[in-house]
């Protein structure tokens, strides 16, 4: 098969995929997908990400800069901030490069950078109700999972579980299973969120698509 026919499937399948995301955010704020990103790409960032958990990650904290803290009572995943420089982490990139390009157009986001780590959460590990957008920055927009767990079973536990802002008492939340190859986009200020703990090893990508809030003197940094 020569180059071109190898990507004209590829390229339209991902025109879909952009499409489903941009058409459920304009709708509901967000969009879950199965099989989101091509299969074998999901397969070898699943890979990598079991491959470097053992030397190469750290635990998460809460905050930036000054007020960066660490406190497993709030969540305890360790990370590996994703820079390009593997092969399989720049492919993750580029999807997620088209996919901003493509979302501006469609929405008007304004989207200027997007950054995401791989994450780790050991047996037993969660993530308390959070909202991801720091309060008083207001430069995180949209928020993008992807999760790289492959046969993962619902007797597995370890869900992602969105709360819808009106609801106080947590009906219509919206629960995820981590399951390889499926993501889930939302607007990082309007839902808060948890994730729940799980029996085996959960792995996972976690990324953000920012808007650019620099002024004079003052350079709006990566993360
Ligand atoms: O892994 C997930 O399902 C969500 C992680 C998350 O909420 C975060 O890293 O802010
Ligand atoms: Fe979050």
């Amino acid at each position: 098969m020569s180059i071109a026919e190898k990507l004209v499937p590829e390229q339209s399948y991902t025109n879909v995929t952009y499409r489903k995301i941009a058409d459920d955010l304009r709708q509901q704020g967000y969009s879950i997908n199965q099989h989101s990103i091509p299969f074998d790409l999901a397969q070898s960032l699943a890979l990598y990400a079991q491959q470097m958990s053992n030397k190469q990650f750290h635990k998460a904290g809460i905050g930036r800069e000054s007020n960066f803290t660490q406190n497993k009572a709030v969540r305890g995943d360790e990370i590996c901030w994703i820079s390009g420089e593997s092969f399989v982490g720049q492919q993750w990139l580029d999807w997620c490069g088209n996919l901003q390009r493509y979302l501006n157009q469609q929405l008007f986001l304004g989207l200027f950078s997007f950054e995401s780590h791989f994450a780790h959460y050991p047996p037993g590990a969660f993530y308390h109700k959070h909202l991801d957008a720091f309060k008083g920055e207001k430069n995180r927009v949209l928020s993008l999972v992807l999760y790289l767990n492959e046969d993962w079973l619902a007797s597995d536990g370890g869900e992602l579980v969105l709360y819808p802002e009106e609801s106080s008492d947590n009906t219509n939340a919206t629960s995820v299973l981590p399951m390889l190859g499926t993501s889930v986009i939302f607007l990082s200020e309007e839902f808060p969120h948890e994730v729940l703990p799980a029996t085996r090893d959960r792995f996972s990508i976690a990324g953000w698509f920012r808007i650019n809030t620099s002024h004079e003197n003052c350079v709006d940094p990566p993360r």
